[in-house]
């Protein structure tokens, strides 16, 4: 397929792009009593802020439409070229990056934290014998789903953090209070990544400055959740040549597990995009449901288009995955299967922090594995939450982190994260697992 460079803003009056989201827009739904959106006004998308200045919204939508696409398309059908590749069972994957980006870390950090560490993993993976396609969770990681809208600290109560795309993560009600100017921020934090990904491709590879029909000139893929509507229907933009409509956000986007309602808004967005899209699947994930998405989200069953992550715990992938694999087998569709090893393994110390055990992280990953092999089906690799950085966020591994070390160097905004050998030690299991 011949795709142009140029992406041009998809025109507001494009019934297609209206169709994503009528007004009025999630985010600008009238607040309840309890800060949500009422239920009775459809059609609401889950998990969208309620943004206190309506006008504001429409002018940083305005301004949103108006800024080029973060991505080429050209990428994202190479990254479609790529996961094809997985879906057949001749490569695999590493997806890996921060639960939630800071707009506060500079660029030089955030590129060298995720990119070296995601290049070595990739490496030791690759020693198994097969490529690696490398995806970051990078450059536009900022809105979050969370589990209760708001967060009570000694008895006062305030919106819960939603990313710094939507608020800050500081408890104050300033900090707290949903701002959509952040979405323009996030926008230019991505774009300030992307570049500094490219600078470090460029002097670090000489094949990069060759022709590389593998890479995109980021070195790596980048994605993130699409959550945030308000942000990712305006990034919307069509194919000059081909008329086709990417999601100019992100080379690759996943739906959440709590958003991947097969008919709700979101799944309805990734269905109208031509990005390669993925759909995290927890424990409850039933293969009727699955197959839905399949319809929904590859009705052609396109290798390459379609990815789905399994996130269900140590304790159950086993048990859970193996009617999935099944179903989907049987239907023929042609998806890759990804593990993420670490949203089903969440647990909370006796002192109340949030944190994952490097024992139940591999025993996923052995899980997945374990399920694959005995389906006849390619385990595709895996998607993870992580930093080189040397952070204590999870538990145990080789450099046995204790309970009593989260207190040291705790510093993700959301979800704790593997530190770098942590991460290493996920990619020499993953190696092991491949021969
Ligand atoms: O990253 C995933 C979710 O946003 C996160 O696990 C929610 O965390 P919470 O349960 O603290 O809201
Ligand atoms: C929100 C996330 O995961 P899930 O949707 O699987 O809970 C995430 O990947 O940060
Ligand atoms: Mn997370």
């Amino acid at each position: 397929m011949t795709i142009a460079t140029a992406l041009v803003p998809t025109a507001p009056t494009d019934p297609d792009a209206t169709a994503v989201l009528t007004e009025p827009t999630p985010g600008s739904l009238p607040a309840s009593a309890s800060g949500q959106a009422p239920a009775s006004v459809p059609p609401a998308a889950p998990h969208q802020p309620v943004w206190p200045d309506p006008a504001e919204l429409r002018d940083v939508r305005a301004r949103l439409s108006a800024l080029p696409s973060l991505v080429p398309a050209t990428e994202c059908e190479l990254l479609r070229d790529r996961l094809a590749a997985v879906a057949n069972g001749e490569a695999v994957v590493v997806q890996g990056g921060d639960c939630a980006e800071a707009f506060d870390q500079p660029v030089g950090e955030r590129v060298r934290s995720k990119a070296d560490v995601l290049d070595r993993m990739s490496e030791t993976v690759s020693a198994a014998g097969f490529p690696v396609v490398r995806i970051g969770r990078l450059a536009g990681q900022y809105a979050k789903p969370r589990s209760s809208p708001v967060e009570i600290r000694d008895g006062v109560e305030l919106p819960a953090y939603r990313g710094d795309a939507v608020n800050g993560s500081l408890f104050d009600p300033r900090s707290r209070t949903p701002d959509p100017r952040r979405m323009l921020r996030a926008y230019r934090e991505s774009a300030g990544t992307l570049a500094g990904l490219r600078e470090r491709a460029a002097a670090g590879e000489p094949g990069a400055r060759r022709p590389a029909p593998t890479r995109p000139a980021t070195g790596l893929f980048v994605s993130h959740e699409a959550l945030l509507l308000d942000y990712e229907t305006t990034l919307v933009r069509t194919d000059s040549v081909t008329g086709a409509r990417y999601a100019g956000s992100g080379h690759l986007l996943w739906i959440g597990e709590r958003t991947r309602q097969p008919d709700g808004a979101h799944v309805e967005f990734a269905a109208r995009v031509r990005n390669p899209v993925g759909v995290k699947l927890g424990p409850g994930a039933e293969p009727d449901e699955v197959l839905a998405l399949i319809d929904r989200l590859d009705p052609e069953r396109e290798p390459g288009r379609l990815v789905l992550i399994v996130r269900m715990g140590a304790g159950k992938v086993r048990r859970r995955l193996p009617r999935l694999v099944e179903k989907v087998r049987a239907s023929g569709a042609p998806v890759v299967w990804l593990c993420d090893p670490m949203h089903g393994n969440t647990v909370s110390t006796s002192g109340g922090v949030k944190t994952r055990r490097m024992a139940d992280v591999l025993d996923e990953l052995t899980g997945f594995f374990e399920v694959h092999r005995e389906m006849g089906t390619h385990p595709g690799g895996v998607h993870a939450e992580l930093t080189g950085d040397p952070v204590t966020e999870c538990v145990g591994g080789g450099g046995r982190l204790t309970d009593e070390d989260l207190r040291h160097r705790y510093e993700s905004l959301c979800d704790p994260r593997l530190n770098g050998t942590q991460s290493l030690e996920l990619a020499a299991r993953l190696a092991e697992l491949y021969r």
